[in-house]
């Protein structure tokens, strides 16, 4: 029997962030936001027959940190960004089959700017784009859209699935065939097959129909990435394909499994629902190349910027730490500031214990191997590497594959993905050797 394929993306959203920018292998002399940086990136994933490329995004600037933006800023920590949509319209124009994943957050968007957007960005791209959706877990990306603190977490849940369904009753609104465009009568459009929407529900009232002809992949593609078991139920409803979480492959399994459980509860069939977990890589020709590479993560960096990013994505002003503490008595301020439950303190408490008392010294040596993604890292050969993305994608069911990301340098860790594990890959039957299918959701239904 043929071996379950894999589907492979590569998350570009860290390239220039966290010092990447100036790591060996990084674009000399061309910087965030040059679009033919992004444009060689597109053709790079694409003649390694990637599914798709990837951003997410965020809009607040990291604040939470001695209450300031300023290290933020220095340092280049979750700045600077921009709006990834314009940026992915010109991969698009230099490619032919890649998809692209667009992240926006459901929490502070409005369903009928959206599906108008994604429909109107998958006519461009010919059928190739993907909606990341994101309910946003820090205070900053709040506070820019009025918010003086975050929705609570299971609320930012529900309106994720009551946009999800305006979008559908949006996108859904013109028949794939409404389009006449008859030169002799003039006529442009059947309006029989153009169908009056009126929602109104807790979050949402809207009035349509889009006034936008019918996209190729009718709905662009939804991805979602919910961690905690909210969120993994937001998932099941909500999305085409999943985003997994970069932990333990025990912890992956288990994450499979809650998802195939909420799936079937609400009649949707798992073996049709991939996850591409994310997985930070580095491919080396030896195993002593990649390891040397993966270890300028460590000096990336300097301190300041380490608690930047771990206090921005937990929610929680780590400058502040005592000499002395435990992660409980800090994971329970997490949790009352609304931020996700299951980011770093939680899984360091996995590790150590979470009434174990620890140093701020210690905290932050292992703060910094977290906010590189360094202890999340695979680095090896690409037979090595193959070995553990095939035991992984085994376990999990052999359904979907990897979302490849927070590599070290950009373009020359893509660039050995693309040369090195993409043919061991091929070699094993496991990826796809040209593309086949014209769409993203081709390519990512493809078994
Ligand atoms: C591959 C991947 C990409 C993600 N991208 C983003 C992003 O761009 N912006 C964001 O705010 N959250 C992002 N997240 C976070 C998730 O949306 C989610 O909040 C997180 O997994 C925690 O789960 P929870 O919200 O259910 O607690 C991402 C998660 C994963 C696994």
């Amino acid at each position: 029997m043929a071996k379950a394929r894999m589907h492979l993306g590569f998350d570009f959203s860290y390239s220039h962030m966290g010092g990447r920018w100036r790591m060996p292998g990084a674009w000399p002399g061309r910087t965030f936001p040059d679009v033919e940086m992004f444009e060689e990136i597109a053709r790079i994933a694409e003649r390694g027959c990637l599914d798709m490329v990837f951003s997410g995004d965020g809009t607040g600037i990291p604040d939470t940190w001695q209450g300031s933006p300023d290290a933020a800023i220095e340092w280049g920590i979750s700045w600077p960004r921009q709006d990834l949509n314009p940026i992915m319209v010109a991969m698009s124009r230099v490619t032919k089959h890649l998809g692209f994943g667009l992240t926006y957050s459901s929490t502070f968007m409005h369903p009928y700017y959206m599906a108008r957007l994604m429909n109107s960005l998958d006519h461009v791209t010919k059928g190739r784009i993907a909606m990341n959706l994101v309910t946003s877990t820090r205070k900053s990306d709040a506070a820019n859209f009025g918010f003086d603190a975050l929705m609570e977490h299971n609320s930012r849940y529900e309106r994720m699935e009551e946009f999800i369904d305006v979008c559908r009753k949006l996108w859904d609104s013109a028949e794939p065939d409404c389009m006449l465009w008859d030169f002799e009568s003039g006529r442009v459009t059947d309006p029989a097959k153009v169908h009056h929407v009126k929602h109104e529900g807790k979050f949402f009232k809207v009035e349509g129909a889009l006034n936008t002809p019918p996209s190729p992949q009718g709905r662009p593609v939804v991805i979602q990435a919910g961690g905690s078991p909210r969120g993994v139920q937001a998932s099941a409803y909500v999305a085409d394909y999943i985003f997994g979480p970069d932990m333990a492959l025990a912890r992956q399994v288990k994450h499979r499994a809650a998802l195939d459980k909420a799936l079937l509860a609400i009649g949707r069939d798992p073996t049709k629902v991939g996850i591409l977990w994310q997985t930070p890589i580095v491919v080396g020709e030896t195993e002593a190349e990649a390891h040397a590479q993966r270890d300028r993560l460590l000096t990336s960096i300097p301190q300041e910027a380490v608690g930047v990013f771990l206090s921005y994505n937990n929610g929680y002003d780590f400058s502040t730490l005592p000499a002395r503490f435990t992660l409980q008595e800090v994971q329970e301020k997490i949790i009352a500031a609304n931020a996700s439950p299951i980011g770093f303190v939680y899984e360091l408490a996995l590790e150590l214990g979470e009434t174990t008392e620890i140093s701020r010294e210690t905290f932050f040596e292992h703060g910094i191997k977290s906010a590189t993604s360094y202890d999340k890292t695979i680095a090896g050969s690409a037979s090595q590497v193959a070995d553990i993305l095939e035991e992984a994608f085994e376990a999990t069911g052999s359904r979907g594959g990897f979302m490849f990301g927070h590599t070290v340098s950009v373009p020359a860790d893509l660039i050995r993905l693309v040369d090195l594990l993409v043919p061991e890959l091929q070699r094993r039957g496991r990826f796809r050797t040209e593309y086949k299918t014209r769409t993203l959701r081709e390519h990512l239904g493809e078994e």
